[in-house]
């Protein structure tokens, strides 16, 4: 089987400067990569260039398939991105902006069928967005955004999640939730790549990872080796101190 996603010596030039550079690793089914490093890295570079948003050289490739032989529908269709922010400034409701997710499957299509809207109610709802369905997107706080965006990608169905540190802008108990379903949704088959920050949260939820440094990959394996490697604290400029540290977990859910 290929894998859901494959990227192969990717370069990305912003500006003047080369910022991802010889980028190659791939993502399984089943399966959520964290992709981690300091700011600057490259990390949501990385990411944009894979959803189509950054031009780049080198190739991204979904099941198999250049993503430069799909057009954007068909991309759509097959990987979903969550943005740490969105740019977003006309005053659409939150069911409207989640209803965006489904335009890969409504082109040629003047309305959406049973099949979009029941989409999309179940991305609001998956995506804790149901509540504020009426509200305007942009009278919403940084954390209800970052859900209403989530529910947006997973209204498109895609099967590859590209999400930009989407638990950046929330509470504890969001958060935590929001692994659950990423787990959830990797248990049923997805493959979640998720650029994230702390590197607790990487640890107790992705299974693989790649470490980026001035736009190259210096490790990458299981999370827990290269979070436990050396070279992460030189990487970070920090020294690794096992103790016992504020952990939080949902109700009636065992220690991992
Ligand atoms: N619009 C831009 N034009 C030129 N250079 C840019 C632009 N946006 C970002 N960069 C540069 O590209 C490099 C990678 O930035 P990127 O946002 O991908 O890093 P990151 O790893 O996601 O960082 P952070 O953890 O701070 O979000 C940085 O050196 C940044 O200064």
């Amino acid at each position: 089987m290929p894998d859901a996603l494959r990227v192969s010596d990717l370069r990305i030039v912003r500006g003047a400067r080369t910022v991802v550079d010889g980028v190659t690793f791939a993502a399984q089914a089943g399966r959520i990569l964290g992709v981690l490093g300091p700011n600057g890295a490259g990390k949501s570079s990385l990411v944009k260039a894979i959803a189509g948003i950054l031009p780049y050289e080198g190739d991204v490739a979904l099941e198999g398939t250049s993503a430069a032989q799909l057009d954007r529908a068909g991309r759509a269709r097959r990987m979903a991105y969550v943005p740490q922010q969105s740019e977003l400034r006309s005053p659409l409701s939150v069911r409207e902006v989640v209803a965006h997710g489904r335009y890969a499957h409504h082109v040629g299509r003047v309305r959406g069928t049973d099949g979009d809207r029941a989409a999309i109610e179940r991305a609001l709802h998956l995506g804790e967005a149901a509540s504020l369905a009426h509200r305007a997107f942009t009278a919403l706080s940084q954390g209800e955004r970052q859900r209403v965006l989530l529910a947006r990608a997973l209204a498109t169905e895609a099967r590859l999640l590209l999400l930009d540190e989407p638990t950046a802008a929330l509470d504890v108990g969001h958060a935590l939730r929001l692994y659950r379903l990423l787990r959830t949704l990797a248990k049923a088959g997805y493959a979640i790549l998720a650029v994230l920050h702390p590197l607790e949260e990487a640890l107790d939820w992705t299974d693989d990872a790649i470490l980026l440094e001035q736009g190259r990959i210096v490790l990458s394996g299981k999370t827990r080796d290269v979070i436990r490697a050396g070279s992460l604290e030189r990487v970070y400029g920090v020294n690794l101190v096992p103790n016992g540290a504020l952990g939080f977990r949902l109700p009636n859910e065992e220690p991992s």
